[in-house]
């Protein structure tokens, strides 16, 4: 699965040219997204934002492998995913992927240590001790590593989940509204602890949300219009976001600004 050196070699996802046609017949097409072209570095925060139906999830789905782009090229890691077959497109995302989702997605009946350790289990790898402990006591629950799910609060979980992205050192994790179901107190805690995987421990992240304050501790925020990216944000103040979302709304149906195209992060 190494293929050939990668062109951009600090670039731990690139998608070139991506779009994804849903619908089959012709008159009932949608372009979930229309020639999408990025490139995230490593060590990086990238939150995604757009108007519902701008594409985000279709994004985020393209980008980790869990969908193919109808056409154009999506490289993880290094690593080309269009010829992939679905074993080891599996196995990637086993190896090389963490997921955070809203809704936690946690195993009840497993204990927060268990379910912490689940995916090095599933990849075949023995869950080592210090690694494992240093994980739960960087998101906080040195305490309740015997708790199940059911007993924790929603922040909790969350960083359990959070915990359980971060224990395989992943190239990558990405993040479907992982703040979506906390209130905003938990939500900052949860940001922060993201936040600091990113700074401390070099962690490449991206997420997709909905939430201005979420998306203000991003290094970057992207979004999304109709399926192509419009423009982008760096380092900005969640008031800074919430204003250009108010402008999305007007380019959304005047399609895509092309001079808002994103430079600099290697995007074409
Ligand atoms: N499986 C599918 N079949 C058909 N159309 C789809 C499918 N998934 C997404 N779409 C369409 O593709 C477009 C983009 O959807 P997507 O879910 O990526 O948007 P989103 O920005 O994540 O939306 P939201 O914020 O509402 O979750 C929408 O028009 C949607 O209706």
């Amino acid at each position: 699965m190494n293929g050939t050196p990668s062109p951009h070699p600090q670039e731990v996802v690139r998608l070139d040219s991506v779009r994804k046609i849903y619908g089959g017949s012709r008159h009932h097409q949608v372009a979930a997204l229309d020639g999408v072209s990025i490139g995230l570095h490593r060590g990086t925060f990238t939150a995604v934002m757009g108007p519902s139906g701008s594409g985000k999830s279709t994004f985020l789905h393209c980008a980790a492998g869990l969908d193919r782009p109808t056409s154009g090229s999506v490289q993880l890691d290094g690593v080309d995913l269009s010829p992939l077959k679905e074993r080891e497109l599996t196995q990637l995302r086993r190896e090389r992927i963490g997921f955070i989702f809203q809704a936690f997605n946690l195993l009840p009946a497993l204990s927060v240590l268990d379910n912490v350790t689940l995916p090095l289990r599933l990849a075949g790898r023995r869950p080592k001790k210090a690694a494992v402990n240093e994980v739960i006591e960087r998101v906080g629950l040195a305490d309740k590593r015997g708790s199940r799910p059911g007993e924790l609060s929603g922040g909790q979980q969350q960083r359990v989940a959070i915990a359980r992205a971060l224990v395989t050192q992943p190239a990558v994790i990405f993040g479907d509204e992982p703040t979506g179901a906390l209130d905003t107190y938990t939500a900052r805690e949860v940001l922060t602890l993201l936040r600091e995987a990113v700074q401390w421990g070099g962690q490449t992240i991206v997420m997709v949300t909905h939430d201005p304050v979420a998306a203000s501790h991003a290094d970057r925020v992207l979004f999304l219009a109709d399926g192509r990216i419009v423009s982008h944000l760096d380092r900005p103040t969640a008031d800074q976001v919430a204003e250009r979302m108010t402008h999305l709304g007007a380019w959304g149906t005047e399609s895509a600004a092309p001079a808002a195209q994103p430079g600099g992060w290697t995007h074409r």
